[in-house]
């Protein structure tokens, strides 16, 4: 019988609907029969009649990749022994996730090139998996980042083994050298391992003004410190723009946390799955190095392992001031992963308004909110209302929503009420309540609603 958990995970969407494989999983006996390289992988399940690999053996899966890039994408790919495999269905859903935010109206269109799209992986590894993605799929641009020279090496030859992308994709060197300690660093108090790539041409942190340094409630509210080479900051150069940085970070402290998954065998060496602080910390210092960056990137997004971290890393965003916060989760097998994307584009203003005549949503804005009120002080005055008005409400802090359960009575009083200042706020509060006057009929019947915020707060 199959566990709760793993049902539930079930019971979620997996795939991405423009996932090429969300129709039709790759079918490993016509790929056996086509690639002779494939086929010792390929076993026929004594129960189902199935063909399947062993997920535990990492040539097949390697292999498995291999077929698959070359098959279904037409790319030329290979990583040596040992390097982190990537799974092509599971890769290719965090693009076309990036894709529905680019083509979202979140944000504004301050595109300066609307034909080219400009991404920024950071870590793309040997497999270089998401510019090739990203490039053979939707013709976008990369740069992808990396420390390790076999991951530099590598990278660059899957880029050269496919000349109708390789113009689309650089790969880029991030530098790392012994610190000077006279040296003024933003990430100093972080460590002493800690610095920049230098080079006239890159974005040294000399240039980068006390006015723009990170909040000491900021830099202290990081509880594991990032202690290594530098990420975006110096290694993005002047005056370069992105649409996008994406990042499958190395998620864990140490090699014996990483092996924790033995029922698959994706490789990966301590370089690639292991950074001081974990993940925690490599996402902490992308979004302090994004206070620094601002609108150079349109939007900064990150894969998370784990839902602490993802909980940690929204409350230090809610701090940095973002515009917007948007999450996802990827369902990858048995094991989830989260989305985290924030930006500090101001957002375009037109949120929800696809959605609300069909689904009963109602959108509004909250105007003449001060600036330094967050998406969450508005959660929480909202929150402070319904609860004065003895509602059931439950604030949930991943989602930026309020779930409310009111009876007739207490809709009636809360729309008759006087505008007061709740919690921090003193705003006008235009809340409409949905348009439930049939369900309000009986006495009896409850109204179950949520509140969503989407945006945080308004660059002028
Ligand atoms: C988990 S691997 C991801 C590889 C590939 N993007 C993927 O999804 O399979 C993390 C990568 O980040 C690289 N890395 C670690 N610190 C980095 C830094 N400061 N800047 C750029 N890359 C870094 C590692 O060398 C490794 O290749």
């Amino acid at each position: 019988m199959p566990s709760k958990k793993r049902k539930r995970v079930a019971e979620r969407g997996t795939i991405h609907p423009r996932n090429k494989y969300s129709e039709k999983p790759p079918d490993f006996g016509a790929l056996a029969s086509l690639y002779p390289s494939f086929e010792p992988y390929v076993f026929y399940s004594s129960k189902d009649g199935r063909p399947r690999i062993d997920w535990t053996d990492y040539n097949a899966t390697r292999e498995l990749t291999r077929v698959l890039l070359l098959h279904d994408h037409g790319l030329n790919w290979w990583i040596p022994d040992g390097q982190l495999c990537p799974t092509v269905p599971n890769r290719s859903n965090y693009i076309h996730w990036i894709e529905d935010l680019l083509a979202s109206d979140i944000i504004l269109n301050t595109r300066i090139d609307d034909n080219v799209v400009k991404g920024f992986d950071i870590g793309t590894g040997a497999n270089c998996i998401y510019p090739l993605l990203g490039a053979s799929l939707l013709g976008w641009r990369f740069v992808g980042s990396d420390i390790t020279d076999v991951a530099l090496e590598w990278a660059e030859r899957n880029v050269r083994s496919n000349p109708h992308i390789s113009e689309l994709i650089e790969i880029r060197k991030v530098h790392t050298r012994e610190k000077n300690p006279e040296e003024e660093d933003v990430h100093a108090e972080q460590g002493p391992d800690s610095d920049d790539s230098g080079g006239s041409s890159n974005r040294g942190v000399a240039e980068i003004g006390p006015s723009c340094l990170p909040s000491a409630k900021l830099q202290s509210s990081a509880q594991k410190k990032y202690q290594a080479p530098p990420i975006l900051l110096g290694v993005v150069k002047d005056e370069e723009k992105f649409d996008f940085c994406m990042c499958n970070p190395p998620f864990f402290e140490t090699m014996e946390e990483a092996g924790l998954n033995p029922k698959t065998a994706c490789g990966g060496t301590k370089e690639e799955m292991v950074c001081p602080g974990g993940e925690q910390a490599f996402i902490a210092r992308i979004i302090e190095d994004s206070v620094q960056l601002k609108q150079c990137f349109r939007w900064y997004t990150s894969m998370i392992g784990r839902k602490s971290n993802l909980k940690f890393l929204i409350a230090k965003l809610r701090e940095v001031g973002v515009t917007v916060v948007k999450t996802t989760e990827f369902v990858q097998g048995q094991t989830c992963r989260w989305g985290l994307a924030w930006s500090f584009v101001p957002p375009s203003g037109k949120i929800l308004s696809s959605q609300v005549s069909e689904s009963n949503n109602k959108s509004f804005m909250l105007e003449g909110v001060q600036r330094q009120y967050s998406a969450f002080h508005v959660l929480q005055s909202a929150e402070s209302f319904f609860c004065s008005s003895g509602t059931s409400c439950k604030l949930d802090s991943i989602q930026f929503k309020i779930d409310v359960i009111a009876s007739k009575d207490q809709c009636e009083s809360m729309l008759t009420s006087e505008t007061e200042p709740y919690g921090a706020l003193s705003y006008q509060h235009n809340l409409e309540m949905p348009d439930v006057s049939n369900q309000l009929d009986s006495q009896s019947i409850d109204l179950h609603f949520s509140i969503s915020v989407i945006i945080l707060a308004l660059n002028s």
